[in-house]
């Protein structure tokens, strides 16, 4: 993969011009693209910019973001061809950080469920996960070193943790989704994919100016909580055996690592999660849904069907159990640094059949803190198997020097 803190490394040294650097993930796009169809489009005449500290990094933007330069065209034959007039905030925050914007990369329809045609570049067996399917895809294969992509459900940590890669979703608004489709305004959340942790911390801290989200020098040992969140059924195998092996390396280094058991009201947000994320689509959707209710994709269309009639008092419910929710998860990191937990039930299934299943991270993404993958096992041969890193919300620099710490733990085992 191509590691983002190198290319900066190399290009701030001069031994490395920011074309060259581009001139390079053109290259590995184009010698890639053909066998994992991670874009829906790209500019193959892409040039650096001379400035900023993302100067030389190409960069891939999930196909639900507005691009001046490209379509948007969401998944989906209702937006075929359309063009936003502008960006989207976060494409032009990583414009002003000097980065190159080389294409949009695949999505499912509206960020929904119904796959794409990216394989995962581990195994062409096998998806590379959802929604985010390209941008996890493009990192994955070595063509790019940084991308894009959004979660509702867990459509960055899930295809991070199936793509072996390092992603972040990071807190609620820390990134704003102003010209990103939406799909839910109480979940919807930009990330990041990048190869390693620090490449995710530095593309992070360079797009929104926050130099603390830079890794420290010394990274701090933390208290760990491992939880299971038996609530959302058993993992298979392999996603039981990486979190097994990270948990042993976190010790190893010298980590407390005990085993949580969350209290009743997290099952309950867990549980309530669907409802918030279906009545907000219902709105969020609602043109499409109705004008073009032939077209839309055939599983994100049942969806939709099967959650129309619920009551407005239901919505209010669960998000009043959220909000209990959130609560109870800041008294939680009173007594733990960050939490360690599956990223996927385990390895990317197997087809294109389906993205895979939300369920060990849609809790997070309702409770809206910062959600850290780590690349933890490798299964069956050649599919990797994530671990997630999740920290108190609001403190995105903790759970990257966290992740950092278990990736290093990892590393040395
Ligand atoms: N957008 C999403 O997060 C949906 C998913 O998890 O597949």
């Amino acid at each position: 993969m191509i590691s983002l803190a190198e290319l900066q490394r190399r290009i701030d040294a001069g031994d490395l011009s920011a074309d060259a650097a581009i001139a390079q993930s053109l290259e590995a796009t184009s010698a890639h693209e053909k066998s994992i169809g991670a874009f829906v489009c790209r500019d193959e005449s892409l040039r650096a910019q001379s400035a900023g500290p993302l100067r030389g990094i190409a960069v891939g933007i999930k196909d639900i973001m507005d691009t001046a330069e490209f379509p948007t065209e969401m998944g989906s034959p209702i937006y075929r061809g359309f063009r936003s007039r502008g960006d989207a905030a976060v494409v032009m925050m990583l414009k002003q950080a000097g980065a190159s914007i080389v294409g949009k990369t695949t999505t499912t329809a509206f960020a929904s469920i119904d796959p794409t045609p990216t394989l995962n570049p581990h195994n062409h067996g096998h998806t590379p996960g959802g929604s985010s399917s390209g941008s996890a895809a493009a990192v994955a294969a070595g063509m790019i070193p940084l991308a894009l992509g959004t979660q509702t459900g867990g459509s960055v940590i899930r295809p991070a943790s199936f793509c072996g890669v390092a992603a972040i979703k990071p807190s609620y608004r820390l990134l704003p989704t102003v010209g990103v489709k939406c799909y839910s305004w109480t979940l919807d959340t930009v990330g990041l994919f990048a190869a390693g942790v620090d490449d995710v911390a530095r593309g992070l801290s360079a797009m929104t100016g926050r130099p603390e989200l830079l890794l420290p020098p010394d990274i701090p040992t933390p208290r760990i909580g491992v939880v299971t969140q038996d609530f959302a059924g058993a993992p298979d195998a392999s996603g039981g055996e990486a979190l097994r092996i990270a948990t042993r390396a976190v010790e190893k280094a010298g980590a407390s690592a005990r085993a949580l058991d969350l209290p009743e009201i997290f099952a309950e947000a867990w549980r309530a999660q669907p409802i918030v994320q279906e009545f907000e689509a219902h709105r969020a959707l609602a043109w499409e849904y109705r004008e073009h209710y032939a077209q839309m994709a055939p599983l994100l269309r049942a969806k939709l069907d099967e959650s129309r009639n619920t009551p407005p008092v239901a919505y209010d419910e669960a998000i009043k159990t959220a909000n209990r929710a959130r609560q109870a998860l800041e008294e939680l990191f009173d007594e733990v640094d960050m939490l360690l937990t599956l990223s996927a039930p385990g390895a990317a299934p197997r087809g294109l059949g389906s993205t895979g299943d939300a369920r060990y991270n849609r809790l997070w993404t309702l409770m809206g803190v910062p959600c850290v993958n780590v690349p933890a096992h490798i299964a069956d041969g050649d599919l990797p198997v994530g671990v997630q890193i999740i920290a108190r919300y609001g403190a995105d620099a903790a759970a990257l020097a966290a992740a950092r710490f278990v990736e290093d733990a990892l590393r040395r085992q």
